[in-house]
């Protein structure tokens, strides 16, 4: 039994006696406080490794990448068009040249230009000695259209000196840090590596991440259906949602009500496991033994979190078994996250508490989930003294502004809600009753990229 003590500063995490079911309690952590406790016991793993670019998608850059060299390489044209000396221009006068030839993207004209001269350039392909600018073709007109121009004239007003180039290094500069270390390698940032001619990246080690959903009730998938039984869906949501984070899932399955054979697992998760994520048996039910289990087991401390949905949650340490550490990392302990049972319950307390706390085991810096202002478009009875993640559709009214309903009934079993949820409607801890037309913040479950 180790439950770390509560400093005198914060409210205790003993159980409430006689509240109204669902009403707010006092003793009950903020939010806040959770995450702060989190962020403390989820240190960065130890461990990179060197991946191919199309590997590296999703993954945690290990270091920072420093240009090797200019991007673009060279000054070269942003439009298809005829390059040429910018001083030459004149207010208010046209700009007559003569075409001194062409030059393709991928080439570079090795001549100089004379006074009076231009090139015809296309986008990408190098700009030539003498010139500074660039007129699309569209804006010059063609003295001799046949077979191309021969000479152009430039109509007054229509560049300025400097127009449509794109400068060396205007994306990235030679020995600047491209991308630091920690970031997620999003799409846009592979193509940023592959811009500097990188084909490998240094990643963090992949995130180990045990999970199995406890309880007599569950059933995995393949067994047939009996009395008083329910289909194992939280395993299957938490894969889903581990997959999306690009750590490797572990399956373990679903675990009775036995305490043995919840230590068995346990052991199991925590040798092959960077964190182990669990759902069902927190509360404060006569099988809930995974209580008194992580007691004995780890460092685990048991919160009632001043949320709806997601009020009962443990989290904490459970130590390696002796000569795991070569698997699992040199880290002495994998970190637990037991998550409620209830299939909403679960999802919402791993989207606010586990998502984040995995980034930072994978040495990102969390970063909040996209949010949108939208207007209430019905009331939302809502307590003050928790927070609440409702869950919303968005939709534009006749004006095209941005609504959000809810799904209708907020139970936390009724997992179809979160299928047909687009976000969550944050309704922030000190909040009252929300009227109809009133602003309300909405995490989207789909951010762009
Ligand atoms: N007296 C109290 N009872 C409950 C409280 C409370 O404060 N006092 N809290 C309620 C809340 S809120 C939640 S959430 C649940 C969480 O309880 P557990 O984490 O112990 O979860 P279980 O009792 O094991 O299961 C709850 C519910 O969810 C179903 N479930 C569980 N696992 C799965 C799964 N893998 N797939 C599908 N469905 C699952 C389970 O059958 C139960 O119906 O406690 C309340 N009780
Ligand atoms: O808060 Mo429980 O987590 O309602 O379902």
């Amino acid at each position: 039994m180790s439950h770390s003590q509560p400093s005198p500063a914060e409210p205790t995490p003993s159980m409430p006696q006689a509240t109204p079911p669902g009403a707010p309690v006092a003793h009950d952590l903020p939010v806040e406080a959770v995450h702060a406790r989190l962020a403390a016991l989820a240190e960065p793993v130890r461990g990179t490794e060197q991946v191919g670019i199309f590997a590296a998608l999703d993954r945690v850059l290990a270091e920072d990448v420093v240009s090797p060299m200019d991007v673009p390489p060279h000054d070269n044209s942003a439009m298809d068009g005829f390059a040429f000396d910018g001083a030459a221009l004149t207010d208010g006068r046209p700009l007559a040249l003569q075409v001194a030839g062409t030059v393709l993207a991928g080439h570079r004209w090795e001549g100089r230009l004379g006074p009076g001269q231009c090139l015809r350039i296309m986008t990408g392909a190098v700009m030539p000695q003498g010139a500074d600018t660039v007129v699309p073709q569209e804006a010059a007109l063609p003295a001799s259209p046949a077979g191309g121009p021969e000479s152009i004239t430039i109509p007054p007003g229509a560049v300025r000196r400097g127009d449509h180039r794109r400068r060396a290094g205007e994306d990235l500069a030679r020995g600047r840090t491209a991308l630091a270390k920690g970031t997620r390698l999003t799409p846009a940032a592979l193509g940023l590596l592959a811009s500097l001619g990188q084909a490998t990246v240094p990643v963090v080690r992949r995130l180990r991440v045990a999970f199995f959903s406890t309880g007599d009730e569950i059933l995995s998938l393949g067994t047939p259906w009996r009395e008083g039984a329910v289909y194992d869906s939280n395993r299957y949501t938490l894969f889903g949602l581990l997959a999306r984070m690009g750590v490797e899932p572990i399956d373990l399955g679903a675990v009775p009500d036995e305490p043995q054979a919840l230590e068995a697992t346990l052991r199991a998760a925590a040798a092959r496991a960077d964190a182990i994520v669990t759902s069902g048996g927190v509360s404060a039910g006569a099988a809930d033994h995974t209580r008194t289990l992580l007691d004995r087991l780890g460092q685990v401390e048991f919160w009632r979190i001043a949320m709806r949905p997601g009020r009962p949650m443990a989290a904490g340490r459970i130590p390696r078994p002796q000569g795991a550490g070569g698997e699992a990392g040199a880290d002495s302990a994998a970190v637990l996250f037991a998550l409620p049972g209830n299939p909403v319950a679960a999802m919402v307390a791993f989207l606010v508490f586990v998502r984040p706390a995995l980034w930072r085991m994978m040495g990102c810096e969390p970063t909040a989930p996209p949010a949108l202002r939208a207007l209430a478009a019905g009331p939302l009875h809502k307590r003050p003294g928790r927070t609440e993640y409702q869950r919303g559709i968005v939709f534009q009214d006749a004006d095209g502004t941005l609504c959000v309903r809810t799904t209708g009934p907020q139970g936390s079993g009724l997992l179809s809600s979160m299928v047909q949820a687009d976000g969550l409607i944050l309704l922030p801890h000190a909040r009252g009753p929300v009227a109809v037309g009133e602003p309300v913040d909405v995490l989207l479950f789909d951010g762009m990229l």
